[in-house]
């Protein structure tokens, strides 16, 4: 964490879990200034007297708003750029408000550090990018795009731009875990969508050992995965069901607006160029140039042979496996300390 030593670091929709995930890793580093930069003020309010640190500042703004954007640029060394609209149904309902947001907010995100000279941006995206089928998964799947074409239109000595995807972070704000915890304590019916649909499962520290990672290793242009396990939400479900000893009904509600049964982190053809390196993967930018003819010869061959790296196929946790993992989460920790009383 040296490169962090006296840098100002940005992060665009800061005032969410994965924001909050960088400020226990970062406010411990030697780093000048972190600069959250959301909509929400009260947020904000909230996020200011829980860290209480100077090195922290806040920017009210909006990535859809370019000048507002800028407002925040100035001596910023590194950006790790979180702010989306991130949840599916809303997306589906409102496809344009997640292009406005994950598109041109991205856009707006990197035209405004390369005009300032920032270092390094990190773009975060999420497995559902991958052979998207919902409106929240295509509208990253073009930030994507957007970060790699822009990553060739600057020098990576002057401002560098990667990409992260992520599979699901377990417990973050309106996802399935904290909804059966409520169930539970409400006495309700746990709705599972689909028993056999899988999901990989991540925590927070290691969505911020992804970005840390990215920003150790890419290149410009690439995006960085952290190879993951899976388990089906039936599992899942039962797993949260004996950590609490919890005899709520489990109840089959169906597949929601835009879901997929599995979740791709690497697509066959991304697998055909991915660099394997241990605990992740590097997806290098293609960097052909517009010029397509020169490459009539070099097209890739062995897509036939090579499997896409999917929540069906990685490794598989068990119900005893998966509820390890969830007893390590502060989350539950809390919610079993309230249980007790
Ligand atoms: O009442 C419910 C709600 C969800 N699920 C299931 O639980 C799994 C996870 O659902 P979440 O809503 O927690 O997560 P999603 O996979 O829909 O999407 C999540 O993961 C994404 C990354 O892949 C983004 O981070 C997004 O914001 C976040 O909601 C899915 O299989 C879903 O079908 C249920 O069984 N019952």
């Amino acid at each position: 964490m040296k490169d962090f030593d006296n840098k100002v670091l940005l992060i665009t929709g800061g005032t969410g879990s994965f924001g909050h995930a960088v400020m226990e890793r970062f406010l411990n580093t030697n780093i000048a200034e972190i600069r959250i930069f959301s909509r929400d003020e009260k947020k904000q309010y909230k996020m200011r007297r829980t860290y209480d640190d100077d090195r922290l500042k806040f920017y009210i703004g909006d990535v859809r708003d370019l000048d507002s954007v800028k407002n925040a640029m100035h001596n910023v060394d590194y950006i790790f750029h979180a702010a989306a609209l991130k949840q599916v149904p809303s997306c589906e309902f409102f496809p344009l408000e997640a292009v406005k947001t994950n598109i041109f907010g991205t856009e707006n995100v990197l035209t405004a550090a390369i005009e300032a000279g920032v270092k390094k941006v990190i773009c975060l995206s999420t497995d559902k990018a991958a052979y998207p089928i919902n409106a929240m998964g295509i509208s990253k799947a073009m930030m994507e795009k957007v970060f790699i074409a822009k990553s060739k239109t600057v020098d990576p000595e002057k401002t560098k731009i990667c990409g992260t995807r992520y599979g699901n972070v377990m417990a973050s704000r309106g996802s399935v875990i904290p909804l059966f915890v409520e169930q539970i304590k409400a006495g309700k019916p746990l709705t599972v969508t689909d028993p056999n649909m899988t999901r990989f499962l991540m925590n927070l520290d290691e969505a911020v050992d992804l970005v840390v990672f990215a920003f150790e290793h890419a290149e410009s242009g690439d995006i960085m995965v952290q190879k993951s396990p899976a388990c089906t939400i039936g599992d899942l479900a039962i797993a949260i069901k004996e950590i609490f000893q919890a005899d709520n009904e489990i109840k089959i509600i169906g597949t929601r607006h835009g879901e997929k049964l599995y979740e791709t982190l690497l697509t066959k053809e991304e697998m055909a160029v991915a660099i394997d390196m241990g605990n992740f993967y590097r997806i290098p930018a293609d960097k052909r140039e517009f010029n397509y003819d020169k490459y009539f010869t070099t097209g890739d061959i062995r897509l036939s042979t090579i499997d896409e790296y999917n929540s069906h196929n990685t490794e598989r946790l068990t119900v005893e496996q998966i509820k390890e993992k969830l007893l390590k989460l502060d989350y539950i920790q809390k919610e079993l300390q309230k249980r007790n009383f």
